[in-house]
């Protein structure tokens, strides 16, 4: 014995496999980013994931937003825990026909934080390989928020997604972020599926009026400017806050709710890549 203990470094990791790659085992994958936070896109992921469930595909939802998680929680998944076999990771199954998953419960918020650069990049990369999505029609990817690093590289992980759906509120700060998401999609190679205008005026449910609580449509002119789609607008809808809290999501259990998320969806679906 010398003392010396040698520790041999791990192998690198080969890169992703064709069967590995998300591009073999979902038909469709949709990205979801804001500008920046608070805009509502994690509601927006659950619900829309929800509405689509509700076309008869079979839908994954991932939430990458490793700030959260909250899109298992919006979907009733209280204390969300990691399932997984010799086959990969097993996603929660909710009563909405979603499956979910939280990347954070693998990749810790402080471990992606100390692992910046490659590492976690590989972290990521791993992760995406194990989650088990066969089957998937259409897989929804909550981002994190921004134009920053953490999206950069989910987005970079993720081949041939069918593209980005930016969510923004309408004041002109939050036009100013999706003109930053449109600049990003462009500088990934992602196309752009079109525009959410979420907390967009506030509509009666009983009455049909719209109120003025703060201007809304300014993403519609944004996306005509920028010739993208305008996928539809969800109006403040003052119960979303108190279900979500409870996972209940909108999409599924608030009849007024549930036709701006329909809507919204459809126009998704129009927009995926045959
Ligand atoms: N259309 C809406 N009407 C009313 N409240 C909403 C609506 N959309 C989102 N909210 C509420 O706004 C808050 C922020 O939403 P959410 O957490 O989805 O934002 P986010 O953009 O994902 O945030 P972050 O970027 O910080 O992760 C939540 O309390 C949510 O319930």
């Amino acid at each position: 014995m010398t003392g010396n203990i040698k520790i041999n470094p791990p192998p690198p990791r080969p890169m992703m496999t064709p069967e590995k790659s998300l591009k073999y085992r979902v038909k469709h994958t949709i990205l979801i980013m804001s500008g920046k936070g608070g805009v509502g896109k994690s509601t927006v992921a659950a619900n829309l994931a929800v509405a689509l469930a509700g076309k008869n595909l079979n839908v994954g939802l991932l939430d990458a937003d490793i700030n959260g998680p909250d899109d298992p929680k919006m979907l009733g998944i209280e204390n969300e825990k990691v399932y997984g076999d010799e086959k990969g990771i097993i996603p929660a199954k909710t009563k909405y026909n979603v499956d979910v998953i939280s990347m954070g419960l693998i990749i810790p918020r402080e471990t992606a934080v100390i692992w910046r650069g490659s590492l976690r990049h590989k972290a990521i990369q791993q992760f995406l390989e194990d989650v088990i999505w066969d089957g998937k029609d259409i897989l929804v990817v909550d981002l994190p928020p921004g134009t920053g690093d953490e999206p950069l590289s989910i987005c970079q992980l993720i081949p041939n997604a069918d593209g980005i759906v930016i969510v923004i509120t309408p004041q002109d700060v939050a036009l100013n972020d999706a003109v930053k998401a449109i600049d990003f999609a462009s500088k990934v190679k992602i196309p752009v599926i079109g525009l959410i205008e979420n907390m967009s005026g506030f509509i009666c449910p009983h009455c049909g009026k719209e109120t003025d609580i703060f201007k809304s449509g300014g993403g519609k002119k944004l996306a005509e400017q920028y010739n993208i789609n305008f996928l539809g607008k969800i109006p403040i809808i003052p119960e979303i806050v108190e279900d979500s809290d409870k996972g209940i999501p909108a999409a599924a259990e608030n009849e007024f709710a549930r036709k701006f998320f329909d809507d919204v969806a459809e126009n998704i679906i129009k927009n995926l890549k045959n």
